[in-house]
């Protein structure tokens, strides 16, 4: 609890409608979640705009109000420029500047983030470390797992999970931060110690619009690093120096720089690198200490978000034995490169690559030990980068030996369309076909697969639905694939 002017103190420049001055019991910028004592702000949306519900927040229980535009309302007013930046500076002094009491790890990336954050929260637990997690599939504090809707939430729900965490003794938190985090500011506030990068190729050209707009966004992370070297805890940039970004980053962070990489000369470097169906083995030398590893996760990606862990728990001070261990254990993420066996003569794949880059790689990997033909079982999401459908149409003809276009979440858009712009980019059109319906697509794919082949489901990965115009409704590839490969095994193929 605290009162609304030692909340708007720490703004420089606002005007207030009154001299009242309510204690504020939460902040809330969705009026349906304002509650008795709340302070409401007024967001500007891309769908709608927050000053539209000040009246509804006030009948929820609002005793004041933040916004930068005049409402004409009972309560105390407080008018600012920009609601959205001053959001992050309130809730930062509301929930008492949590990221400060704990080291924060901020991933970002186009590919890679969720799976590198899971790599290390695995590396800091059995390193005996309290986590907390915020990312794609969930928010995570100690065990207890929240829903989340974006990969990186607005700055105040970031404030209040971070709170949570500290009340609940996490000492270090691992955080996916996206491009649109970054360039929406949802991120302001946070006080990173470790800012790592995975790696940048085509995505979100539909926001950023440019492949430069779309790396200075990523940049905004690690420029966000802090610039003093007075306070107490180091500030870290761990970089694969395999990505021509990095360069950029490097001199956009006042922060020391930490390299990880295979190709160019890295603190952190593999060599020997072997792939197989069942795993990746490699030789990693860290900061000159060698030894080999063995992981479960499959091809040379995977081995890129390996080095990536390993530098930042080696930033964090974890010793290279411990965090070889917890690599080798680790079997894989949710919905990446997951294998679905239901008793089949071939293999099933799903995978979560939703963009060129990713598919390319998990094509390639699959290509390195398949004896079969590869079928790819992909789609586009709608309201997303049109400019990635024809090029991942092309990927999955050039490297698989059988296309099944299909819908990913299409979202407001026609599924038909989406399809239209990836067939564009078919290299051989005799050697795919086109299936609106998800589940009719895996099903056909199951179908025509032969021993030995190997079925590749890619872009849904971990997701439990399926997004058709505004219905969202329960969908499962791995689910799916394995209904249908109980029907073909109990119709005796
Ligand atoms: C384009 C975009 O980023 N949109 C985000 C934005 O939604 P919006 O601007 O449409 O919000 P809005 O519905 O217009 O609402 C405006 C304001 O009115 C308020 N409101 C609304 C209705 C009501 O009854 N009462 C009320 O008070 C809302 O709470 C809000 O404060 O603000 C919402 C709340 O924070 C976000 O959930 C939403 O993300 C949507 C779901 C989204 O799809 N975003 C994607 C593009 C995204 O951000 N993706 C990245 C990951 C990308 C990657 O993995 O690489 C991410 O971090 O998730
Ligand atoms: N380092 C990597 N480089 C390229 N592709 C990768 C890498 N790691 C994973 N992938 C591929 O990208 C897919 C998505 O991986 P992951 O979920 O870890 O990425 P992300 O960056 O969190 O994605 P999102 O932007 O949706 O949050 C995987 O299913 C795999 O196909
Ligand atoms: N974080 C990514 C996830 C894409 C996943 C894919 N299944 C889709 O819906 O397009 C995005 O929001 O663009
Ligand atoms: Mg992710």
């Amino acid at each position: 609890m605290t009162k609304l002017s030692e909340l708007v103190n720490h703004l420089f420049e606002y005007k207030k409608t009154s001299n009242q001055d309510p204690i504020i019991n939460s902040i809330e910028m969705d009026s349906r979640l304002v509650k008795n004592g709340s302070l409401f702000i007024c967001i500007e949306g891309y769908t709608v705009d927050g000053h539209n519900f000040a009246k509804e927040a006030i009948k929820n229980g609002a005793v004041a109000i933040l916004a930068e535009k005049p409402v004409d309302v009972e309560v105390p007013v407080i008018l600012v420029k920009d609601t959205k930046r001053s959001m992050a500076i309130i809730a930062n002094v509301f929930y008492d500047h949590p990221t400060t009491k704990l080291t924060l790890i901020g991933v970002t990336g186009t590919n890679g983030k969720t799976t590198t954050t899971h790599l290390i929260e695995k590396i800091l637990n059995d390193a005996k470390k309290q986590t907390g997690l915020i990312g794609t599939m969930y928010m995570k504090i100690a065990n207890e797992t929240i829903e989340t809707k974006n990969t990186t939430p607005e700055s105040l729900a970031l404030q209040q999970v971070f709170s949570k965490m500290v009340e609940k003794n996490v000492d270090t938190a691992i955080m996916e931060v996206s491009s649109h985090a970054l360039h929406l500011g949802r991120v302001r506030g946070c006080d990173f110690d470790i800012a790592v990068f995975t790696n940048l190729t085509q995505d979100h050209l539909d926001y950023h619009e440019t492949m430069e707009a779309y790396r200075n966004a990523k940049g905004l992370l690690f420029a966000q690093l802090g610039n003093s070297y007075s306070h107490q805890s180091r500030k870290i940039a761990v970089l694969n120096s395999d990505d021509q970004a990095s360069k950029e980053y490097e001199k956009m962070t006042a922060a020391q720089i930490v390299t990880y990489g295979i190709d160019q000369k890295s603190d952190i470097t593999a060599t020997n690198i072997r792939i197989t169906a069942q795993g990746t083995s490699f030789d990693v030398n860290a900061f000159g200490k060698e030894a080999p590893v063995s992981l479960k996760m499959i091809g040379k990606f995977s081995v890129y978000n390996a080095l990536a862990a390993m530098a930042t728990c080696l930033v964090d001070g974890v010793p290279l034995e411990v965090i070889i261990n917890s690599l080798e254990e680790v079997e894989g993420v949710s919905g990446r490169f997951e294998p679905v066996d239901a008793g089949q003569a071939f293999t099933v794949v799903v995978d979560y690559a939703h963009t060129p880059d990713s598919l390319e790689n998990v094509l390639q990997t699959v290509r390195e030990f398949a004896k079969g033909d590869i079928y790819v079982v992909v789609g586009c999401g709608g309201d997303r980068d049109k400019t990635k459908r024809p090029l991942m149409a092309k990927i999955a003809s050039e490297l698989g030996d059988f296309v099944v276009l299909t819908s990913d979440n299409p979202r407001s858009e026609d599924p038909k369309q989406i399809i239209l712009d990836m067939e564009k980019g078919l290299s051989d059109q005799h050697k795919s076909t086109s299936m609106i319906d998800r589940r009719e697509a895996i099903t056909y794919a199951v179908k025509q697969a032969n021993p030995n082949d190997v079925i590749v489901i890619a872009g849904k990965g971990h997701e439990t639905y399926q997004i058709i115009g505004k219905e969202t409704s329960f969908f499962d590839d791995r689910v799916v694939a394995t209904e249908a490969i109980k029907e073909l095994l109990k119709n005796g193929h």
